[in-house]
């Protein structure tokens, strides 16, 4: 049932259908029911299911407002009364038919009252509280409701204009007839009355639309302002608008009206900007637990996200997810790498024996990115320090077997185990040395604290850390396969914060089964689950308790799922969808794949998402694992592949098992003894013929992240400053409410978004 403004113009509808609720009653002579008996009988349906339908509907919308305004759990612990008018000519018969449909949608705490009781009450309530005596207004439908009086100023133009004209107008102009009535209710009535109801004078239309042609046309170009509202009055006149400009979430994301939508599809309207940019505040949730600086995450694909980029990520306010088309020993190993980045006291530090060679030193510098080894008695943590190697001392030895003893420094300034941080950042500044070893009483080494650290922890001011740690936030993405227990097992051992459950299709009875276990396991890990599209696979990733969702089906860069299955859903709407429903638990979302440009982050958070991941767009960046290679256009380039890919599923660089794939069983097995994720999927399939769902290729360089995920971030503060808002929740929120308003987005009005007709476009996008 539609109602209100949802009706077509020219369509049919069930006019002053109430009258009918008691036949007996006399209809008033400018009330003709005919047409809405007619409708009515070809519907099926009695007057009193109609009024029922109607009841409900306008019960069900204003639930729907209470509880964007006030939220759902209040609404529904809340006793509501609901008050329902009649009016007061009304027999006893008309008001227990309206009774009766009252109840019968579904209406509970419900009493009548007749319109001018109401009336008179909420005035009365306001001027003498608690003092109503008498009924003021009399109960003879003068003060009738809208439809009567545009039923009588209808018969009023009827005899103005005479039948003939009357109704030829009203059938050549079926859609502006009812508009124009409804609008121009003031106008060619002097003095009149209606019911009663004295109706203001004005000129009439015909000399309105003449003045205001000639002076449009006029040459002495002074515009008669006599008829046009004062411009003082435009916010009060804007006010009186049935609805805001544009339309609601709620109204974009209807199917039944335009399909699923792309980010592409639509646009944001702006509303008002009264604060600067830089204010917009981007912190937004991951998990449940886990709130970021900046909504961005990188996808666990081994062409996008290994140490490098989940540190640099991390340092930046988001999280990079490692992936695991690796062996579980070179991904805990990356775990670790994370971990250990800039601890302000590093509390597992590489140590080195005095043993160790010069040669082993490089190389240690070569392996994890950073020389600066203590040397203590024994070779580990917790004994005597006896100096320090930094790379100063080893690069320009020549003897490359020497002991490091030879080379190490030996005036050492460390500090006591117990100092704060800020003393000991104070010792490590005024010591103008690399490194600050702490050391217990006896001179044993504790921990580290290191000069570059310091340096980072300046210039990162939004990184990603464990709450009460200086260690950087570590995700991980790993299967659903019962080795990936071990795999998880190594990870949280290395220090995983959060996993993620990365398949194409989360809501698998092995994904559940998984979400339970590490539950249960893994007490303070948090988990997402994914990917899901639906309402419904969501329901049950999290009915099985996951900590945050991942949203795409086919959306990404290098993903064929939605042509190869005929399975996924049009990005936006799966994201508006899904998080719709998550947001009810306080689950947090991730829209994952086909971001292309700051404007689709914008709108996939609009939608609901907390986060966003990135795959392609992050690909080529100096932070991603690969080389560089220069294109036939001489342009830098790096690999990406979709992780379903087949080369991506074939690259056994990890040393998958050498069963072969012979038998199912043996197949299985071997998925379950594979070293990485590629490989188990590839033996999984046993005999069968491995289908692609991405597509391998390269993508332009990008430079660091370290410049583009600021130019990411700046970005999304300027686009909230354009919509009016100053925070990413701020955003969710007045999309909640109907405040923040969308459009939808023609091919043309995409072409007009465009660049159009320009030739040598330099696309630069930030500097
Ligand atoms: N977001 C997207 O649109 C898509 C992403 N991808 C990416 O490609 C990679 C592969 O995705 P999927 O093929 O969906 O991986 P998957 O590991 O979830 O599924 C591969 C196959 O293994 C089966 N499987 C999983 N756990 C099992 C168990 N415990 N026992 C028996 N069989 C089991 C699955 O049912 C499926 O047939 C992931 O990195 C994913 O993120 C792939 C396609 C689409
Ligand atoms: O259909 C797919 N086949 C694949 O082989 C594949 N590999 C990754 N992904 C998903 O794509 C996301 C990254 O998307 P973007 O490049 O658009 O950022 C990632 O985060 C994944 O969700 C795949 N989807
Ligand atoms: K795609």
């Amino acid at each position: 049932m539609r109602w209100g403004y949802l009706i077509l113009l020219e369509e049919g509808r069930l006019r002053c259908l109430k009258l009918l609720l008691d036949p007996d009653q006399a209809v008033p002579s400018y009330a003709s029911l005919p047409a809405t008996q007619r409708i009515l009988s070809a519907s099926g349906k009695t007057v009193g299911m109609a009024v029922a339908d109607l009841l409900r509907a306008i019960h069900g919308h204003a639930k729907e407002i209470m509880c964007r305004r006030y939220g759902d759990h209040f609404v529904n612990t809340t006793r509501i009364k609901l008050v329902c008018t009649v009016p007061a000519v009304w027999s006893d018969t008309a008001k227990n038919a309206t009774f009766k449909a009252a109840e019968a949608a579904g209406m509970k705490d419900i009493v009548l009252v007749s319109e001018p009781e109401a009336g008179a009450l909420c005035t009365l309530q306001a001027i003498q509280p608690n003092h109503l005596k008498e009924e003021v207004a009399q109960g003879d439908g003068a003060f009738c409701g809208a439809a009567f009086l545009n039923a009588r100023f209808e018969n009023l133009i009827e005899t103005k204009l005479g039948p003939a004209k009357f109704q030829h107008i009203q059938a050549s102009k079926p859609k502006t007839w009812l508009m124009a009535l409804n609008i121009n209710m003031i106008g060619t009535i002097d003095h009149q009355e209606v019911d009663g109801v004295k109706l203001k004078s004005q000129a009439k239309p015909q000399e309105t639309s003449s003045t205001t042609t000639s002076n449009m046309n006029g040459t002495n170009g002074s515009i008669d302002d006599e008829h046009f509202e004062d411009s003082s009055r435009a916010l009060e006149l804007l006010s009186s608008y049935p609805a805001k400009d544009g339309i609601s979430v709620h109204e974009l994301m209807d199917e039944t009206r335009m399909g699923g939508l792309t980010y592409n599809d639509f646009l944001l309207l702006p509303g008002h900007i009264g604060f600067p940019a830089s204010i917009v505040d981007l912190t937004s949730k991951l998990t449940k637990k886990i709130t970021l600086k900046t909504p961005f995450t990188s996808s666990p694909m081994d062409t996008v996200t290994e140490s490098n980029m989940a540190i640099h990520m991390a340092l930046l306010g988001g999280v990079g997810v490692v992936h695991h088309n690796c062996s579980v020993e070179e991904q805990s190993e990356m775990i670790r790498k994370v971990k250990r980045f800039e601890n302000g006291f590093i509390t597992d530090p590489i140590v080195i024996s005095p043993s160790t060679t010069v040669a082993e030193a490089r190389a240690l510098k070569d392996h994890w990115g950073f020389g600066g080894f203590p040397v203590t008695e024994d070779g580990t943590l917790r004994s005597k320090l006896i100096g320090i190697v930094t790379p100063r001392d080893t690069q320009f030895h020549s003897n490359p077997d020497s002991p490091v003893t030879e080379i190490m420094s030996t005036d050492l300034v460390t500090a006591r185990e117990g100092v704060t941080l800020t003393e000991a950042n104070d010792i490590l500044s005024k010591s103008k040395k690399g490194k600050l070893p702490l050391v217990d009483a006896q001179g044993n080494l504790v921990s580290l604290l290191s000069r570059s650290d310091l340096m980072k922890n300046l210039h990162y001011p939004l990184a990603s850390k464990v709450p009460g740690t200086k260690q950087l936030l570590s995700a991980a993405a790993i299967g659903t396969r019962e080795n990936d227990k071990e795999r998880l097992t190594a990870l949280v051992e290395a220090g995983l914060d959060i996993v993620i459950l990365d398949s194409s299709q989360g809501n698998s009875i092995y994904q559940l089964e998984m979400v339970k276990w590490i539950k249960k396991t893994f007490t303070k890990l948090e988990v997402i689950g994914g990917n899901v599209v639906t309402r419904d696979q969501a329901a049950s990733l999290i009915a099985a308790g996951v900590d945050g969702l991942r949203i795409g089906m086919g959306a990404g860069s290098a993903c064929i799922t939605q042509e190869v299955m005929a399975v996924g859903r049009p990005q936006a709407t799966a994201v508006f969808k899904v998080c719709e429903f998550a947001a009810k638990f306080g689950v947090p979302c991730i829209a994952d794949g086909g971001i292309q440009n700051v404007g689709h982050i914008v709108k996939a958070i609009a939608l609901g998402a907390s986060t966003v991941m990135m795959g392609g767009l992050l690909a080529a960046c100096t932070e991603s694992p690969g080389a560089y290679v220069v294109g036939p256009d001489g342009q830098l380039r790096k690999s990406y592949r979709g992780m379903g890919s087949i080369d991506a599923m074939e690259d056994r660089k990890a040393s998958g098992p050498s069963t072969g794939k012979s038998t199912n069983s043996a197949a299985l097995k071997a998925a379950n003894n594979a070293k990485n994720a590629g490989t188990a999927r590839y033996f999984s399939e046993g005999d069968k013929v491995l289908v692609a769902q991405g597509v391998s290729g390269s993508v332009l360089d990008r430079g660091s992240i370290t410049k583009f995920v600021p130019y990411l971030m700046a970005g999304v503060q300027h686009s909230l400053q354009d919509i009016g808002i100053k925070s990413v929740m701020g955003l969710q929120t007045g999309v909640r409410d109907g405040e923040v308003r969308f459009e939808f987005r023609t091919a043309s009005a995409q072409a007009e978004g465009g660049i159009q007709g320009m030739l040598g476009v330099e696309t630069k996008l930030y500097s």
